[in-house]
């Protein structure tokens, strides 16, 4: 049986997810699958990611060997997809999501607040956050302006390991972090603090991940829907949906994050005849956008039925998402969608 060919970044985080799914894989077909390793851009340059600008860095060169017919599977974070799915892939799976909070691992086993708080007494200066995420940016300084207390945040690139590394020499007093990533990672421990989503709203489709095949490969894709996670799949449509509606790419400050969650017993909105018998799944999206300096944030959120036929329900999923962000757009995001990473 021939084996099937996973390509994936080099990176410990890509290595590990890769590693995970290609188990799965192997599991739910029977079939051998292979890792092959592809360097991409976004691994080899020193730049900074708001500064190389363009999404997908992490993506465009396993979509180039899918495309090639070198590999027949890719597993991409969800959160580095940019929004335009190319017509000759398909997102075959998305798996059940992982923690999709974005997480602190800071000095002394601190939280956020007893980390900004720190500085109040007057004898250390603001603390340093390590993180080039223009939205991470944004929510910490507006939570830390809520808290009356003063941070500053640094550029930070590497990867998972070096970041780590600034808080363990001293450098810098925390960094943040996708939870998930350092749970892939074998890195949990190192997290002193979960963010709580009220505060900071992790990025569209954080913590998912999500298996692409070449779009000819139809025996391929039928196979590994045994893998896909249709409540993750809800969810993580509403929230890009609303990030491409608010012409986003990955380096603007949007946070999003969407669940399900059952409302029932009660009339089911979809089937009227079964009224009272129903358990009714809700649809909540939440989303967030400001400036970096956290001086505006506008956050707003819209809660839903779900439809039942799983086609329906993603529908009903993206024109959440696009309706979110066009309330968000007229309660001020516009004015802020020019704002980028400095
Ligand atoms: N931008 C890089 C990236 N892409 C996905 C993850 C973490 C894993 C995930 O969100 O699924 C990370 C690292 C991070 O943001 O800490």
């Amino acid at each position: 049986m021939r084996a099937l060919r996973l390509g994936t970044r080099r990176s410990r985080l890509a290595l590990a997810q890769s590693g995970m799914m290609a188990e799965r894989v192997r599991e739910l077909t029977g079939r051998p699958v292979e890792l092959v390793e592809i360097t991409t851009y976004g691994d080899i340059s020193r730049e900074e990611l708001a500064q190389i600008g363009g999404t997908g860095v992490f993506v465009s060169a396993l979509r180039e060997a899918l495309l090639r017919g070198e590999i027949d599977l890719a597993v991409h974070s969800l959160k580095d997809l940019p929004t335009a799915q190319p017509g000759e892939l398909v997102q075959a799976a998305v798996p059940a999501r992982a923690d999709a909070r974005d997480a602190l691992v800071a000095r002394d086993g601190l939280g956020f607040a007893e980390l900004a708080a720190a500085s109040l007494a007057g004898d250390r200066p603001p603390p340093r956050i390590g993180t080039g995420s223009p939205r991470r940016r944004a929510q910490l300084h507006a939570w830390a302006r809520q808290l009356g207390c003063e941070i500053t945040t640094v550029p930070l690139r590497g990867n998972v390991d070096t970041r780590i590394g600034y808080v363990r020499s001293g450098a810098l007093d925390a960094v943040v972090l996708a939870a998930a990533g350092l749970h892939r990672a074998g890195l949990a421990s190192e997290i002193t603090e979960a963010l709580p989503t009220d505060a900071v709203l992790p990025a569209p489709g954080q913590g998912a991940l999500v298996i692409e095949c070449a779009a000819s490969d139809a025996e391929l894709i039928a196979e590994l829907s045994g893998l896909d996670d249709p409540p993750t799949r809800v969810a993580v449509t509403a929230e890009r949906a609303l990030l491409a509606a608010l012409e986003a790419g990955c380096s603007a400050p949007v946070g999003a994050l969407a669940g399900l969650h059952a409302d029932g017993p009660g009339p089911d909105p979809y089937r009227p005849e079964a009224a009272g018998a129903a358990e009714v799944t809700m649809l909540h999206l939440r989303g967030a956008v400001g400036t970096t300096d956290g001086s505006t944030l506008v956050q707003l959120s819209a809660t839903g039925p779900v439809p039942a036929s799983p086609g329906e329900a993603l529908r009903h999923a993206d024109r959440m998402g696009r309706e979110l962000a066009a309330e968000m757009l007229a309660k001020g995001a516009a004015g802020l969608m020019g704002e980028r990473a400095h």
